[in-house]
């Protein structure tokens, strides 16, 4: 059955740049610590486990997403908790993807999916393999989809994953200053186009002469941000009344007047 409101969390996490041992355990404390709260979905920013330490990532990958895949489904199930986990380098046949993955409440893994677009102005391209499948997902019956980080920018792929039916859109992310205006612009306008609502999570810290800013948020099918962090590690709750994307599809019916015979 689908539900009508959904508990969110949001861990915004400070990620030890290729210190992945030191990074599960921050992440397992603050789950627990969002889990306490009560929450139907916890979300992780993008590469929680390594950071961007890509001249590494072949050593540092989890082989097969077997480490995170057990700790995530682990910790989903004790604590009856949907989890979003973030993305983490993961090693396939000798290549490395950014890879998320999803786990419901018993700890059942739900989906995979691997970032489609490899941002060049961080060398993603040079040591990552790209995925080929969107994030086409489920939460508690709910039709949602995913993405990660820079697959924001390519307005087709949410507009795709809109018209599969997801009223729900999940970021995890890594996005640096000095792009804030475009992390925060981007998002309202995915969430107003495709009348859904927006859910990101992006890291806060350095990594070298790269500032994360933070600033995950959740941006409703009007275009209104309910709530945005600040630059700071911070847990972000907040719930979400389905009900008001199909009054905002309802009021404006863009996907009955878009012009599919011409574009
Ligand atoms: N990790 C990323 O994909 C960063 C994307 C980004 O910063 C951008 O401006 O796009």
């Amino acid at each position: 059955m689908q539900v009508e409101k959904l508990r969110i969390a949001i861990i915004q996490m400070d990620i030890a740049f290729g210190d992945a041992r030191a990074n599960r355990e921050k992440a397992d404390r603050m789950i627990r610590q969002a889990a306490a709260t009560g929450t139907d979905l916890i979300l992780l920013p993008e590469l929680w486990t390594t950071a961007y330490d890509l001249t590494r990532i072949l050593e540092l990958a989890d082989n097969e997403g077997q480490e995170t895949k057990e700790q995530m489904s682990r910790l989903a199930k004790d604590l009856n908790v949907n989890i979003l986990a973030g993305s983490v380098a993961n090693k396939r046949e000798g290549r490395v993807y950014n890879t998320t993955f999803l786990f419901n409440r018993r700890g059942e893994p739900m989906f995979t999916y691997s970032k489609l677009h490899l941002f060049r102005l961080m060398d993603e391209e040079k040591y990552l393999a790209a995925g080929s499948e969107i994030g086409q997902i489920e939460v508690e019956g709910l039709p949602c989809g995913t993405m990660i980080c820079y697959d924001l920018r390519f307005p087709e792929l949410s507009r795709k994953l809109a018209l599969a039916g997801a009223k729900v859109l999940f970021i995890p992310a890594e996005w640096p200053h000095p792009r804030l205006h475009h992390w925060r612009t981007l998002q309202m306008a995915r969430a107003i186009e495709n009348q859904m609502f927006v859910v990101s999570c992006n890291r806060v810290g350095r990594a070298g002469d790269t500032e994360f800013f933070g600033h995950s948020m959740v941006v409703d099918p009007w275009g209104e941000i309910l709530c945005e962090a600040g630059e700071e590690e911070q847990i972000l709750h907040t719930e979400i009344d389905l009900k008001l994307a199909d009054t905002v599809r309802q009021r404006i019916p863009i996907f009955e007047d878009r012009r599919s015979d011409l574009y």
